[in-house]
Parts: structure tokens; C-alpha cells; sequence
């Protein structure tokens, strides 16, 4: 039986989309999953994702890693699913579902989604750099000239040091363009290569920049477009809530997985 899938893209993050309401989804097997990814052999994507019913929310999103596996948080992706949900009819323009983290709100404002993502409890110093979970793990290091930077060995040099190489790692690279907007470029864990954008990373990077003195809401550059980050520091000033992410998602084409 041929399998239907979607591809949406938020920022440049792209995912095979598939509504999973019925549970025919072989979701088990990873080999299937990363087959899918493959950019050459497959239909191409930094990851998968499944939607599906969930008895106390509107949607379930299933998030798995373009290597197949079953992935954290991933907040470019999860814009694409409120997208999915809306043109599937599942939602309206707003939702509350389920995700690897927990459960998240959104709404459907035209070209944008705005996403609220779990509150950050604080970020650890690492050095001169840090580290927190936006829902997935992050490290930040802020860089000069991010343009000309190799992020994919930088990054890689990060993510397999002694600390990371068993869990992994998201690193995000970071650079101060003005008063209120932050310029993000990450490798991303499970793709094992630097991506377009990721949703966890640049909330990530926003929050560490709101830490430092940069004021909410904060503008985020990736290479595949802009993003907004919204938020409130805590009393005690080491944590972060009402986190929102900004920014657009969009459905691209749509398929049938041949088998
Ligand atoms: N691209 C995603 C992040 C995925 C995180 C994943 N790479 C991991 O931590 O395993 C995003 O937009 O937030």
C-alpha cells in the first residue's frame, strides 16, 4: 500500500509529513525512516514527522531525526505540523498538542506560526560558551565573522567531544548584528550536518543573547529566513517563560511513498 506523505519547510528545516492518524505508519523502523531522509536514495529531509490523534490534545507530534531516529523537540518542525493539522482540518487556527517535551500551544497568524515552547529553567556556563534545553539540547558559542565560519567542522568538533558523544548535541553559532537582532547558524545533532535553521537552536540562542542584556523580542537570521523569539526572563533571572517562537512554515509538495 503506497503511503502519502507531505513535505513542509519552516526556514529551510524541511520534513516528510505524514498524517499518521490511522497508525499505518511503520514508525518502528529506522532504517525506513532514515531511507526517507536520504537526500539521494529517498525523498529528502532533515526529518520525519508523524502526526496523530491523542486523546487529551488536539495532535500528537512524532518527531524522528533524519538518521531514524526518534528526535526531542524540534520547533521548525512543529511549526510545519500546526500547518499540517490546519490543512488537514485536525485544528483551526489554534492548537494545543503533544510533543516530545510536553504539550505546546500555537496559533496560525496568515504566514506565521507562533509557537510557545517550555519554559527554560537556566543555561549553564561552559567556558566562554553555554549550554541549555530549549526542549532539545543546545550549545552556543558566540563568533565575530559567522559568515565565513566552518560550521559543519566546528560544529562536529563540539558535538563529539568527550562530553556530547554519546547523547549528542545541537551547536549553535552565534553573532550579535544589532540591538535586537542575532544572526544563527547550527550543526544539528541526528542530521549530522549543518541545517538551513532549527527552532530549538535559534530559541536557544535568543534566550543566552536575553541573558546577556538583549532585549525581548529578539530577530533571528538563519540561512534559510527570519525568525522572531519572544520572552521573559524570570524573578530570579536564571530561568525563561512565555517563550515563543515566530516564524513561517510552509506545505511544499505532496507524494506517495512507493514501496
Ligand atoms: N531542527 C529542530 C531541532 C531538532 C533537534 C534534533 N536535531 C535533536 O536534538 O536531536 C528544530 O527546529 O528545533
Amino acid at each position: 500500500m503506497a503511503i502519502s506523505f507531505y513535505k513542509y519547510q519552516g526556514t529551510g528545516n524541511d520534513f516528510v509529513m505524514v498524517d499518521n492518524r490511522k497508525l499505518a505508519f511503520p514508525a518502528s523502523d529506522k532504517a525506513f525512516v532514515k531511507h526517507l531522509c536520504d537526500r539521494r536514495t529517498g525523498i529528502g529531509a532533515d526529518g520525519l514527522i508523524l502526526l496523530q490523534d491523542h486523546p487529551d490534545y488536539d495532535f500528537e507530534m512524532v518527531y524522528f531525526n533524519a538518521d531514524g531516529r526518534l528526535g526531542s523537540m524540534c520547533g521548525n518542525g512543529a511549526r510545519c505540523t500546526v500547518r499540517f493539522a490546519r490543512a488537514l482540518g485536525v485544528i483551526e487556527d489554534v492548537a494545543c498538542f503533544l510533543a516530545a517535551d510536553g504539550e505546546h500551544q500555537a496559533s496560525v497568524e496568515r504566514d506565521l506560526i507562533h509557537l510557545k515552547m517550555n519554559d527554560v529553567k537556566g543555561v549553564e556556563f561552559v567556558g566562554n560558551d553555554y549550554f541549555l534545553n530549549t526542549g532539545s539540547p543546545h550549545y552556543i558559542r558566540f563568533v565575530d565573522n559567522l559568515e565565513n565560519l566552518d560550521v559543519y567542522e566546528e560544529g562536529r568538533a563540539i558535538r563529539y567531544n568527550k562530553r556530547f558523544k554519546s547523547e549528542g548535541t545541537n551547536v549553535n553559532f552565534v553573532q550579535r548584528l544589532s540591538d535586537d537582532e542575532i544572526f544563527v547558524r547550527t550543526y544539528e545533532r541526528g542530521v549530522e550536518d549543518e541545517t538551513l535553521s532549527c527552532g530549538t537552536g535559534v530559541t536557544a540562542a535568543a534566550l543566552v543573547a536575553g541573558m546577556l542584556g538583549m532585549e525581548s523580542p529578539i530577530k533571528v537570521k538563519t540561512l534559510g529566513g527570519n525568525l522572531e523569539v519572544v520572552f521573559e526572563q524570570d524573578e530570579e533571572g536564571e530561568g525563561f517563560k512565555y517563550i515563543y517562537l515566530i516564524g513561517p512554515a510552509k506545505q511544499v509538495f505532496t507524494g506517495a511513498i512507493s514501496s
